[in-house]
């Protein structure tokens, strides 16, 4: 993708005199997004996406099944209200040519699906797609069936051999290094000859609020699946093939992306609600509630959303994030402004994730005077003093809007290329000046 000069400009970030209170409308999930526009594509009839996301990592994976001939459609939904996508399945075709990004749902989720399609489908992406994980999805395509073309790394670029069915049946991965093999290999399952059984075989497994959305998805649309927590065997996924029914789905917000807005409240003693908060939902963000209470908040879910409020301080945490290793940036960013240390464990696979996110955070918040290591599989953060700084972003959202929560407590932040938030939250810049400067946002 050509980079655009005036992304990698430096973004002063807004540093308000006193306590933040606003409304923040946070848009729709990246993850309920992608997984609700792969299962609409391999459904057997119609099915409408209301107030999707619409972001780098979802026009992404857009446009790559409409490559593999799936028709999405820009409409009202059925009710006549808001902005949707009619998504239209088809027969899938090669060939094609997928590029992912770097984003980890569209180059784990659709090999699986590119089986299904009757010619070859070519997926390629940004350099750092390269270098993340995807062994788990190639070696068990090829144990379910598939004839997959690679260079042997394990890792992009490669091409599926669609052969217009994939056989399907038992497989063992290790999905210790991302949760997103076992969702891969799930949310194409009821459309394999027999289906998918996964047997996760390694000693940890992260993001499992991830897999459940998997399941809970799968579920909604009509499939059957066992899991460990619906009385199956520990680590061991089951997926009966069948077909698949259009639904009218309304995306949730993204609560992964109202981490920031919540944190302004946490860090200037201020009140932020983000409406739509789901009262049920798998996504990982809602752990922040309890988080950013032992942090030092508090919450309540009421009629007009998540209310959350700052006390004034903000306390150090010792928590395992391997659940919501997706939250660690922003809990880092938090902790270095706290009145007391923290440790951030369980998330060593952070090390594949858009970058190094240890090692970025570490080098990121050291530079402005602070006091981070890094240990076996996390964060060590000695809150100290901050001065102001360049904060680079390495190509990771999560690391410019981590830099946005620092620059509300510390005054000379600038964030370098923040326009790379584009990738699940184009509308960063705008909603966060708009929080500091009107009060209430709406879309
Ligand atoms: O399935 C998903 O939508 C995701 C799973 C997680 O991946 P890992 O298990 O690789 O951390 C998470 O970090 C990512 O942002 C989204
Ligand atoms: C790890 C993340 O993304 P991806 O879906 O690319 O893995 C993330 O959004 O924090």
């Amino acid at each position: 993708m050509p980079v655009n000069p005036a992304d990698t400009a430096l973004w002063p970030a807004p540093h308000p005199g006193g306590a933040v209170n606003a409304t923040v409308q946070v848009p729709g999930s990246k993850s309920v997004t992608n997984r609700a526009l792969l299962l609409a594509a391999l459904a057997a009839e119609p099915g409408w996406l209301r107030r999707p996301l619409r972001s780098r990592d979802t026009l992404l994976m857009a446009g790559a099944l409409r490559a593999m001939g799936v028709g999405i459609e820009e409409g009202v939904g059925p009710d006549g209200s808001g902005e949707a996508w009619r998504v239209i399945p088809s027969g899938l075709r090669g060939p094609a040519t997928v590029d992912v990004g770097n984003a980890g749902t569209v180059m784990r989720f659709l090999p699986p699906v590119a089986t299904l399609a009757d010619g070859p489908i070519r997926f390629d992406g940004d350099p750092r797609s390269y270098e993340r994980p995807l062994h788990g999805v190639i070696d068990g395509l090829r144990a379910l069936g598939a004839r997959i073309d690679d260079d042997g790394r394990g890792a992009l670029p490669l091409t599926v051999q669609g052969g217009g069915a994939l056989e399907g049946g038992p497989v063992e991965i290790d999905a210790s290094s991302s949760s997103q093999f076992v969702s891969a290999l799930l949310l194409s399952g009821p459309r394999f000859n027999q289906g998918v059984e996964v047997r996760h075989t390694g000693s940890t497994l992260p993001s499992m609020p991830h897999i459940r959305m998997t399941v809970d998805m799968l579920r909604s649309i009509g499939a059957q699946v066992d899991t460990p927590e619906s009385g199956g065997e520990p680590n061991v996924w089951r997926v009966t093939p069948g077909a698949l029914l259009g639904r009218d789905l309304t995306i949730e917000p993204d609560l992964s992306n109202a981490q920031p807005f919540l944190a302004a409240a946490l860090v200037t003693g201020g009140t932020v609600v983000v409406p739509d908060w789901p009262a049920r939902t798998t996504q990982p963000g809602d752990r922040l509630r309890e988080i950013f209470t032992e942090m030092g908040g508090s919450c309540e879910l009421t009629d007009r959303g998540l209310e959350f409020t700052g006390s004034g301080s903000v306390h150090g945490i010792d928590v395992d994030l391997g659940e919501v290793g997706e939250l660690t940036p922003g809990i880092a960013a938090v902790a270095a402004l706290a009145d007391s240390p923290s440790t951030l464990r369980g998330v060593a696979h952070l090390r594949l994730h858009e970058t190094d996110r240890l090692a970025a955070l570490t080098k990121e918040i050291n530079e402005l005077g602070g006091d981070v290591t890094e240990t076996a599989d996390g964060l060590r953060i000695r809150p100290r003093p901050l001065h102001g700084g360049i904060f680079h972003t390495y190509d990771d959202h999560r690391m410019a809007t981590a830099g946005a929560i620092i620059g509300l407590a510390v005054d000379g932040v600038r964030i370098e290329n923040v326009a790379t938030t584009a990738k699940t939250l184009p509308d960063f810049p705008d909603l966060w000046t708009g929080m500091l400067g009107t009060g209430t946002l709406g879309n």
